[in-house]
């Protein structure tokens, strides 16, 4: 049995009836595979499972997609039912902000957060930790689930709970993809036809970059020849995403628009050492 809460205060009284440890997975609902992906490894993880819905202004500016972002929660709490979530927590923007965003009290994300999605949505980092904060004060949790699929936002989230001292083990999940090799994502049903299809370009350059020697040139072939993205950013990064290494592994990181949806992916790469003669060397 899941049971629902829309306030802290019903929240405080579920999460004291769990005992053992519980794993929290926080999302913004219009849940799909890549979310069950999280909801299995919180189950393996943890005695009880709490899931947070609530699709958190502070990390949209105002030009986003807050308005249309898709609100499925009796959908959401079917799929929780089915995975065997002991809690769902799905609070109104009241709730979680009853004194309104002026003069809030935030997380500030540092400097890993201005770069990549941080520097293509300025506030978005502290819009994300200062909501993730506060979930985690909420559900009190011993671990908590992230997907690789938002690479930066699971180590922004590794390094507040390291710098703050929460204690919780952050546990990572891979990206769960469509059959054609498309990251899951609730953003996925605003395209069309047309632009999943240019979408495409985002897992075929990532398959390319993994085959090849220099990573950042192979995506940047794939996805600079695809009229129907607006690339972003490609970026090679360390995988702590700090600079990347001369050679070994690092991280791809692309961030494209097919239309007005903005999609987001990354995956593991290798660089290789470059060879005294290569003209590039
Ligand atoms: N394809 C996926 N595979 C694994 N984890 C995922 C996937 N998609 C989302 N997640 C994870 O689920 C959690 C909640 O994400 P969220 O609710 O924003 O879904 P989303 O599909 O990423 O939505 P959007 O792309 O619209 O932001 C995050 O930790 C996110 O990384
Ligand atoms: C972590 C999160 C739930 C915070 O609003 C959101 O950024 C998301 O769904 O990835
Ligand atoms: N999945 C990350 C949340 C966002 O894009 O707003």
């Amino acid at each position: 049995m899941t049971t629902v809460v829309h306030t802290k205060a019903d929240l405080a009284k579920a999460r004291a009836a769990l005992s053992g440890t519980v794993a929290v997975v926080p999302t913004m609902g219009a849940l799909h595979d890549g979310h069950r992906a999280n909801l299995g490894r919180a189950k393996a993880a943890a005695d009880a499972v709490i899931v947070t819905v609530f699709v958190n202004p502070l990390q949209f500016r105002p030009h986003e997609d807050l308005d249309k972002y898709p609100r499925t929660l009796d959908a959401d709490v079917r799929m929780c039912e089915a995975e065997g979530v002991d809690v769902v927590f799905a609070p109104s923007v009241n709730e979680m902000y009853p004194d309104g965003r002026e003069g809030l009290t935030s997380v500030h994300a540092g400097p890993d957060g201005e770069i990549l999605e941080g520097a293509s949505r300025p506030g978005f980092f502290t819009g994300v930790l200062t909501v993730v904060s506060k979930l985690f004060h909420l559900t009190k949790p011993d671990f908590a689930c992230f997907g690789e699929k938002d690479f930066q936002q699971l180590a922004m989230v590794r390094r507040m709970v390291r710098d703050l001292d929460m204690g919780i083990e952050v546990l990572a999940v891979e990206t769960d993809r469509e059959d054609d090799g498309l990251a899951r994502s609730s953003r996925n049903i605003y395209l069309s036809e047309a632009e999943r299809a240019a979408a495409l370009a985002i897992p075929h350059a990532i398959r390319a970059a993994q085959a090849s020697p220099d990573p950042l040139a192979a995506a940047e072939r794939i996805l600079g020849a695809e009229p129907g993205l607006d690339v972003d950013y490609i970026a090679v990064r360390g995988n702590d995403l700090g600079e990347a290494p001369e050679s070994g592994p690092a991280r791809l990181l692309i961030a494209a628009k097919a239309g007005t949806t903005r999609l987001i992916d990354n995956a593991p790469v290798v660089i290789e050492p470059r060879k005294i003669g290569d003209p590039d060397a």
